[in-house]
């Protein structure tokens, strides 16, 4: 029986980088958190701290900055590919790699005069994501969002569930369903319009959500993973984490005022969290994807 080193990756975390397309007058703003980690033969420096096979991650973060002054970036994915695959066929230690990218929205000021051309404000909390996993020549793109944060204010009941001890939740047949999205999938293919798939599944999210007459939150969620999966062919599975953001309706009754679905708290927490895996049965995701896409610990 002995101590060995197990699984590992380094790299450096979220380089806050923002790159302008020049290319015409009118510029695009790409602003982007990357995190690079490098995995490989790496035993020695963990073992005797000699580094004669460690890409520093100093120089991890600088090849990301290279790497957009070379080639742009056109979506977080291509980016997060093309960084992956650098690092691989450049060094011989490096069997794999971990490429996360998110990706902040900016959009164009309009101005009196039109859409300016160099000039943005900052969107809301939103970020789309990217995670490639790259293991030899196998190579895996999962990509999702965060932060999408949406509101019904009919159009949702919640009924039907067992009175046992403790219940003291009141049935209701309208009430507000407000969440904040995260959804996270992974494609069948490294060769998407990327871009354009991503819009498509964030539109068919919002489309099951705002169009599914909701009995429950999960029965959202479901509709809007088998919505994406149904837009988009080359997604195998979608996971979605939906808090189930309450709220309240204030009781007025002390004050002689009724309250017709007008006046509610917006509670922050505790709150419901509602999560599930939507699934390709034809496309199984490959063992192992989504702990390698995720955090290490
Ligand atoms: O959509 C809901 N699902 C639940 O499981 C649940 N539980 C609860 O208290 N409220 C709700 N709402």
């Amino acid at each position: 029986m002995g101590i060995v080193l197990g699984p590992n990756r380094y790299g450096k975390a979220e380089v806050r980088m923002v790159f302008v397309n020049r290319e015409s007058p009118v510029h695009e703003i790409t602003d982007v958190n990357v995190t690079s980690q490098l995995i490989g033969d790496f035993v020695d420096t963990h073992l005797t701290g000699a580094n004669d096979a460690v890409i520093a991650t100093d120089t991890q973060k600088n090849t990301v900055y290279a790497l957009a002054r070379t080639g742009g970036i056109t979506s977080p994915e291509e980016f997060a590919l093309r960084l992956a695959r650098n690092f691989v066929d450049q060094y011989d230690q490096v069997t794999g790699a971990r490429m996360a990218v998110e990706q902040f929205g900016w959009t164009r000021i309009s101005t009196s005069a039109g859409p300016h051309d160099h000039a943005f404000a900052k969107g809301t909390e939103e970020k789309r994501t990217t995670v490639v996993v790259k293991d030899g020549a196998a190579e895996h793109v999962v990509s999702g969002l965060t932060g999408l944060v949406v509101l019904k204010s009919t159009g949702s009941e919640f009924w039907g569930f067992p009175q046992v001890d403790y219940t003291s939740l009141v049935e209701t047949a309208d009430r507000i369903l407000a969440t904040a999205v995260t959804a996270t999938w992974v494609h069948s293919s490294t060769d998407l319009d990327w871009n354009a798939t991503f819009t498509t599944i964030r539109e068919a999210l919002l489309e099951a959500f705002a169009t599914t007459h909701s009995l429950s939150l999960q029965q959202t969620l479901y509709a809007m993973g088998k919505g994406a999966l149904e837009a988009v062919p080359e997604v195998a599975e979608i996971r979605l984490s939906l808090p189930n953001k309450h709220h309240f309706l204030v009781d007025l009754d002390k004050w002689g005022l009724d309250n017709p679905n007008q006046v509610f708290f917006a509670a922050d927490r505790p709150y419901g969290l509602i999560e599930a895996a939507i699934v390709r049965e034809e496309a199984p995701v490959p063992t192992g994807i989504w702990a390698a896409a995720g955090l290490f610990a």
